[in-house]
């Protein structure tokens, strides 16, 4: 493969999907090719594993079936979407991946190891080359899904703030883990400000 993989992680409402686009035209901009995708998501059939999951009561699923319907949107979004295109020598900016399934999943019960061993029969394991964790104070990033949302949250934002910070925590934990792949980026201040800190989390890498 001769594209690179980013993943943007963090919490809800942190500006993830608003730095994903902000990132990718940054990148254009220095002339590379960029594949913006999403997860859950990102491929027709894992688009349609989203809907499962996203909708309903927060009990829909057990937090066992929900990992699998991860584990199953994901081997698909890598197969049809993420490998042909870094094949293709494209950049590939995922909003969330499998760090997600680690924090949610494994915020839980789920354990990590059970959720690396789907990973890697689902989609070969793959990781991306660097993970841009987005983080704010407790709470704001909750707050700024509430507004954008007006109120309406899904099977996930509807979780309490301890479920939450328990996620924060987790993302943490991988950080401190993987520090080669995974770099923190502060996401307060204005969305100018943190596309340049990603950008310097990139810097090693850009061409
Ligand atoms: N730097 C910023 N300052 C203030 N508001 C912001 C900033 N970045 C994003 N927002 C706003 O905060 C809200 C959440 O941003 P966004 O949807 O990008 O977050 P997200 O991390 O993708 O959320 P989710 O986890 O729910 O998918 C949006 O209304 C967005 O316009
Ligand atoms: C990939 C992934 C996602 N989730 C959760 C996290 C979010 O609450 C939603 C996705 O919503 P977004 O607005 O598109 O960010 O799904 C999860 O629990 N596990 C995962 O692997």
């Amino acid at each position: 493969m001769s594209g690179l993989f980013i993943s943007l992680e963090g919490g809800e409402g942190v500006g993830k999907s608003t730095q994903t686009a902000r990132l990718a035209a940054a990148l254009e901009a220095r002339g590379l090719h960029v594949v913006v995708t999403r997860e859950p998501g990102g491929s027709e059939g894992a688009e349609a594993i989203r809907g499962l999951l996203m909708q309903g009561e927060v009990t829909r699923w057990s937090p066992h079936a929900e990992a699998l319907l991860f584990a199953a949107a994901r081997a698909d979004h890598v197969e049809k979407r993420i490998r042909p295109a870094l094949e293709a020598g494209q950049w590939v900016l995922c909003d969330r991946y499998i760090d997600s399934t680690r924090a949610y999943q494994g915020g839980q019960g789920i354990d990590d190891a059970a959720i690396l061993a789907l990973h890697a029969f689902g989609s070969k394991g793959l990781l991306p080359d660097r993970t841009l964790l987005l983080s704010l104070p407790e709470g704001a990033g909750e707050e700024r899904a509430l507004v954008r949302d007006r109120g309406v949250a899904d099977r996930f934002g509807a979780r309490g703030p301890e479920f939450h910070a328990q996620v924060a925590a987790t993302f943490e934990r991988i950080a401190d883990g993987e520090a080669a792949r995974v770099r923190r980026v502060d996401a307060a201040g204005t969305p100018e400000a943190v596309t340049a800190r990603l950008m310097d989390a990139l810097a090693d890498l850009l061409p």
